[in-house]
């Protein structure tokens, strides 16, 4: 079984939508690399009603979500089907092997899985894939939106932000998570997916992030772009990548997997746009 949540998570886990959740950690941004932070922005703004709030951490203007485990809590379906296949072989798998594979495209995750649990001989990864593919399949629909994630998207979307989903999983399955949540995907300009002839490497590679930043209108920076994550393959993609990297971990994640992100949240119910410079809530 998974090891309970770090000590060093202390504080009061609430349970939400199947989740934990930890209480809410900021820390300061750091610039995309290769790229210098406009500390002038780091100065005071003028709120209205004589107000000064705090200035942004930086000034976005494309929002690229990452989906499982950040839109949908799919993760879950992945760690319990592992487990079972792992048990076979009585075996436990635990959270640090669950960083390793999390966010990374199928062929790469399943290499990882029989490396790391030292199955090589007993079970190949093309049998593993194969062996979870029917677990899987019959998971996916059932599916649920993570909490704050309507909201945001609602409202990025009401107020002319462009955003997209890139996500490591392909197409066959990117269809069986998205079958009972259309209408909010119908919301995404675009979609990248692990299968994309423009996606060479898997996270924490680049590609997928830089491909989707492409498919946007116009041309867009990287330093423009923020991305929200829950792996850290997929932060590590995000600042190879030079944008911006918000994540939103699972809890049993230790915490040192949280190093590279620019912020990290329990929830995207904690997010608050203005700090990206992005429109306010209206609520
Ligand atoms: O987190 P995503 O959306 O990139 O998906 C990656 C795998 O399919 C699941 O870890
Ligand atoms: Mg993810």
């Amino acid at each position: 079984m998974f090891q309970a949540a770090r000590a060093h998570l202390a504080g009061a886990i609430i349970r939400s939508a199947g989740r934990a959740q930890q209480p809410r950690e900021i820390r300061t941004p750091k610039s995309p690399r290769s790229l210098s932070f406009p500390r002038a922005a780091m100065a005071s703004v003028d709120a209205g009603e004589g107000q000064a709030a705090p200035a942004p951490r930086a000034t976005v203007s494309h929002v690229i979500f990452d989906m499982d485990g950040l839109l949908l809590d799919t993760e879950g379906f992945y760690t319990e089907v592992q487990e079972k296949i792992l048990a076979r072989y009585g075996k436990v798998f635990d959270w640090s092997l669950k960083a390793k594979m999390m966010g990374k495209k199928a062929a790469e995750s399943a290499r990882i899985f029989v490396d790391e649990c030292g199955l090589a001989g007993l079970l190949t990864p093309e049998q593993f894939l194969e062996e979870r593919e029917g677990m899987l399949q019959e998971l996916f629909p059932s599916c649920a939106v993570l909490p704050g994630v309507v909201r945001l998207i609602h409202h990025l979307h009401a107020n002319e932000i462009p955003i997209c989903v890139a996500t490591g999983s392909h197409k066959r399955h990117f269809a069986l998570k998205t079958q009972n949540h259309q209408e909010m995907f119908a919301l995404m300009h675009h979609v990248v997916m692990g299968d994309d002839p423009e996606v060479k490497a898997g996270k924490p590679s680049p590609d997928i992030f830089l491909a989707a930043m492409r498919r946007f209108e116009g041309n867009v920076e990287p330093s423009k772009c923020l991305v929200f994550e829950d792996a850290p393959s997929g932060v590590g993609a995000a600042k190879n990548a030079g944008m911006y990297a918000v994540m939103v971990p699972d809890p049993r994640l230790d915490v040192s997997y949280q190093k590279d992100a620019d912020q990290v949240l329990s929830s995207l119910l904690d997010f608050n746009p203005t700090e990206w410079g992005l429109p306010p809530f209206k609520e």
